[in-house]
This record gives C-alpha cells, structure tokens and sequence, in this order.
C-alpha cells in the first residue's frame, strides 16, 4: 500500500516510565486505572486512519507511550475506501489519455482500460482489505495496537469493545486525541435506506464495472468516480443540484472539469435533484428527478459530503453534544473541555477534509501535546510545530479528473470576502514550452492572487493536464510568503511546465 511506513522508530515507553510533568489530576488518574488493572498510556489515540497514526508516531518519537484503539482496519478510510483505491481506479486511463495526447504515442494505443486488470491493481493498493502490513508498522514504531471501538468513559478515560463483547478500559496520562475520520452523508432522498445505494466506500471497492451509474452529488467524489468508472465502461448520469460542480473552487477550474467529463461521454445534469429513489426485483434501481421525469441505472452512489463518526464516541461522557463535529484550536485541541487533555485531528474537526492535512494536523497535535508534557510553557503562536496554521492559509488539493484541477490557499471570491487587495493574474498553460511537448494541443490555464499589500502570492488554481505534479511549488511560494521580487529568482526549468511561474510574473509586470 502506498506511503505505509516502513522504517521502525525507537519501541516506546513502558506505562510506569512517564514524562516528569504529571499535573495531580494525571497521576490520580494514572493511580485510579492503575489498582484496577488497566493499561495507562501517556497518550490514547482512538481511531487509526492517516492522522491518528501521525499522532501516535510522533508522540512516540517525542518519548511518550501511546495505545492507538482503531474498531475496522488500521490505515482508516484513506488506505482502504477512499484517497487510494480511487487513485488507482483513475491512474491506468489517465495513463492511457496521457499516450492518447501525445502524436508517436498515440499509434500505440489500441482500446481502453483493461478493467479487470485495473480492477486488481485496486485489489493491490488496498492490500485486499487486510491492514496486516500496518499493524507491523504500529509495532515497529513501538505503538501499542488496541483493536476494538473506542468510547470517551469521562475524562482520560477511553473504553475499548472488541468484536467479541470485552471491554477493557484505557486511561491516559496525558491526552486522549479522537481522530475518528468522516463517513458518508445520506441526503434526505425518498427511499435511500435498504435498496443498497452505493457511497464512497462502494465506489471505490466495487468488485466490476456496473452498466449504468447514476452519481449524486458534484463535489470531489462525485467528479472522480464519475470520470473513473465512466473511463472503466460504465454509462454515467452526474445530478447535480447547483448549477455548477466543486462549488469551493475557481469557476474555470469547475468549468475544465465539467468539459472534460462531457467530452468523456458523462451525462452531466445540472440544476437537477433526485427525489426518490427504488429498486425493482430485478436489481435496477429507478430515480424519479425533481423534472418528475425517470432516471433507471444499475448503481446509485450519493456522493452528497461527509458526516462526523462522532456517534457512539462517549462525547456525552465530557460534556460535548454526541453526533457533531468537534471543535478546536489550532493545536487540536478542544476548546469546549476543561483541563486541555482532549484532542481531536483529521477529518473529525472538520477544518480540511482531505489526509495530507489530517497528517499534518496530527504532527501538529502530537506536539502539542508533547510540549505541554514537557511543561513548555506557551504552546501557541502561528507557523510552530504544534500549531496548525496552514488549515487557514494554504491548503493544497488535487482533484484527480481529466484535466486534473489543483489549487492551493485563497480563490477569488475568498480573497475578496476576506477584504484582500488582490490582483488577479492569469495566462493559458498551453503557452508554454513545456506543456506544448507535454501533450498535442493542451489546453490549461493558471490563476495566481497577488496581495497587493504585501506583494506575497495567497492563492493559485490550476486546470490541465498534469498540473497536480505543479500545486506544490504554489504551496511553498504561499506558505512562505515568497515576495514576488524574490519569486523571480526561482528559475523554473526549460523545457518543463512549471515555466508558467515564469509566465504568471512576466504577467504581473515583472
Ligand atoms: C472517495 C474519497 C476519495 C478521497 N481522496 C482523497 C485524496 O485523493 N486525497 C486526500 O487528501 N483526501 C482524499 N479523501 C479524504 C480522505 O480520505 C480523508 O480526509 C482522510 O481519510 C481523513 O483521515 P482521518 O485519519 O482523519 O480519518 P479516516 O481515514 O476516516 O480514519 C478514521 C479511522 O478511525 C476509525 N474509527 C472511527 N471511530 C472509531 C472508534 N470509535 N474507535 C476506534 N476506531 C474508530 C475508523 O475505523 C477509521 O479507520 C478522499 C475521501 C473520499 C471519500
Ligand atoms: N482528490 C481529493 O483531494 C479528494 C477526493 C475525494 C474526496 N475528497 C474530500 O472528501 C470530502 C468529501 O467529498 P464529497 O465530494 O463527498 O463532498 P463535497 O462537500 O466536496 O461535495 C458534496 C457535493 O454534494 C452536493 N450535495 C450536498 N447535499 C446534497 C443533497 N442533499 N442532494 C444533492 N446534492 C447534495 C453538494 O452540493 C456538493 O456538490 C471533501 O471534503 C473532499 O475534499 C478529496
């Protein structure tokens, strides 16, 4: 599976070696768990996608102990239902449309994807659904592994159940961080429950290509899967209610996106809901649509956003309303709770849902919570190690269609609601060099904002062919707050597409 960790850290601390900064209610707590038998960790990490393993690595490296309790498959939504297995679906026909775009290249290319074969090399990536390989890692990073459901049990206290009914109890020293991850959302559609609809974790694990696919919802997931099983074979309807898809994103970088599922042969409906839904003895599934006309397809996936897993979680236990979000600062760490224990990263925050930042928001808490075990005494500030910053400023994503799109801190619309003197600068990536050798006839375009006030780049969007690759140099010129004067000293190389660094400050006047 990619970006599984390989490299074994130092084992941790045994539970009686703890931090020398035990606060009273700590070592009470440690003592009470202590005479019942149960296990004390400086740190419980509950859940064990992207982020709780970042959190519990890092506060192992740190020289604290730490239990990570994850209920299904260590690596969480990410390794097994989402980020990865839809990469993979995606990549073998893009490959394809890469060799398609290129004359010379193009001549070999006979037929479409091999779907089985595309199929498998999913099967791989996800290590058919067994998290083997990252329990090892767990143990190798000296991480005490925990399977079962955790629940908050009151305060540093987390109740773990397993598949079989026991149920142990954990205490922490330190802090509790739920890192719990999202699911699926169901829109209010008549008929949704037990006709077996599809949602992310369907799409991306289905066992064959269906006839016809139906998707609800125009966000990331929905324009993905769109593209990917309309690549695979499948006939595909987008409804989408707005008039336009990935509503968080520049209006041209929608509109590449769109274009390209239209060329692909996606059925894109905009302005259009499905009201209700059924499924006949003979497995079709009927959508009845807000223009009462009827849509049949063999699949339906609602891809309508995401909902917190923050039910069953004890969050009741510490004061905090069950089911929603969970609120923090930018160390992680939830506000709504006395005595600064509790942590919450990733997806359960809701500040970016994406696991690149979930990662980097579990660096960020498990320093925190590191450095408040050292007793250092002000954990705060922007741009430290605990602190979370970039969630404000720059977080990148690329959305994996054909063109990609990729963008990084703030659109247009977002500048000017945030009272920013920005200008707008923008050039046709198909001007340049490289991108003219990259592929016959691309066609892209770059977007950079400029505040004017402190000649700094704040956002940047791109469309086009391979641009995903680019979105990273965007990162670190709006993360560092490059002045432009100085941007112009980083020479991009010739004959490569990040030349439209070149272009987008020769546009500016430089
Ligand atoms: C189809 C799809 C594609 C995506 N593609 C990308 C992409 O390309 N790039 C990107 O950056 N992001 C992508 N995302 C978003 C990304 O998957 C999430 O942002 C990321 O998985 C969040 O990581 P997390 O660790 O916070 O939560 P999760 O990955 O959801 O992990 C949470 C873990 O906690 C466990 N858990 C939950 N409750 C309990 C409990 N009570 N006790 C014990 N364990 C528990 C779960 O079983 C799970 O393993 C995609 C999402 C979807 C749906
Ligand atoms: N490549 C990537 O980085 C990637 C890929 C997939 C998912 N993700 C992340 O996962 C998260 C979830 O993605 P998503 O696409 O599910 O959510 P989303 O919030 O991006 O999009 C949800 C879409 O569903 C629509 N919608 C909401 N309620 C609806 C309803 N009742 N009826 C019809 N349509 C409705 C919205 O208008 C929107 O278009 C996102 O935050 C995204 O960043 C990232």
């Amino acid at each position: 599976m990619t970006d599984r960790k390989t490299t074994a850290s130092a084992p941790a601390d045994t539970a009686q070696d703890s931090s020398d900064a035990q606060d009273s209610s700590e070592a009470k707590a440690a003592g009470d768990a202590r005479a019942a038998g149960d296990a004390v960790f400086d740190v419980i990490v509950v859940g064990g996608g992207p982020t709780g393993e970042n959190v519990a690595d890092r506060v192992v490296k740190a020289g604290l102990s730490a239990a990570l309790v994850e209920g299904e498959l260590v690596g969480g939504e990410c390794s097994y239902w989402a980020c990865v297995p839809s990469k993979a679906l995606l990549r073998p026909p893009a490959a394809l449309a890469e060799a398609r775009a290129v004359d010379g290249a193009r001549q070999a290319v006979n037929g479409g994807p091999d779907a089985a074969a595309v199929l498998a090399r999913r099967d791989h990536f996800v290590s058919d659904w067994t998290d083997d390989g990252q329990v090892g890692w767990l143990k190798s990073a000296g991480i005490e592994f925990v399977r079962g459901w955790g629940r908050l049990a009151g305060e540093r206290k987390v109740e773990v159940r397993d598949g079989h009914g026991s149920a142990r109890t954990l205490t922490a020293r330190h802090a509790v961080a739920l890192c719990t991850g999202s699911a699926a959302a169901l829109p209010p559609i008549d008929g949704l429950d037990g006709i077996g609809v599809w949602t992310s974790r369907e799409a991306t694990a289905a066992a064959g290509v269906p006839r016809r696919l139906a998707v609800v919802g125009g966000g990331v997931v929905g324009c993905e899967m769109a593209a990917a099983w309309n690549a695979l074979g499948a006939q595909v309807t987008m409804l989408v209610r707005g008039d336009r898809l990935l509503p968080a994103w520049e209006d041209f970088a929608a509109q590449a996106v769109a274009d390209g599922l239209r060329a692909d042969g996606v059925d894109l409906r905009t302005g259009t809901r499905a009201t209700a839904v059924s499924r006949g003895d003979d497995g079709v599934v009927t959508a009845t649509l807000n223009d009462a006309t009827l849509l049949e397809c063999d699949e339906f996936l609602v891809a309508a956003g995401r909902r917190p897993r923050t039910d069953g979680l004890g969050l009741e236990t510490v004061g905090l309303e069950p089911g929603g979000w969970i609120d923090v600062d930018d160390t992680c760490r939830v506000t709504a709770v006395e005595g600064g224990w509790l942590y919450a990263a990733g997806d359960v925050n809701h500040r970016a849902l994406l696991t690149h930042m979930g990662k980097y928001q579990g660096r960020a808490c498990a320093a925190a919570i590191a450095a408040r075990a050292a007793g250092e005494p002000s954990v705060d500030g922007r741009w430290k190690p605990w602190t979370a910053t970039a969630d404000h400023a720059a977080v990148p994503q690329i959305v994996f269609t054909r063109p990609e799109v990729a963008a990084v801190g703030l659109t247009e619309r977002q500048a000017q609601r945030a009272g920013l003197r920005v200008r707008v600068v923008e050039y046709p990536i198909g001007n340049v060099s490289g991108a003219s050798l990259f592929a016959d006839d691309y066609t892209g375009r770059a977007r950079m904002l400029v505040d004017e006030d402190r000649s700094v780049v704040v956002g940047c969007t791109l469309a086009g062919p391979g641009v995903g690759e680019l979105i990273h140099a965007a990162t670190v010129a709006v993360v560092g707050e490059v002045p432009l004067d100085r941007l112009w000293h980083a020479v991009p190389s010739f004959p490569s597409i990040s030349e439209i660094w070149l272009r987008l400050l020769e546009e500016y006047g430089l």
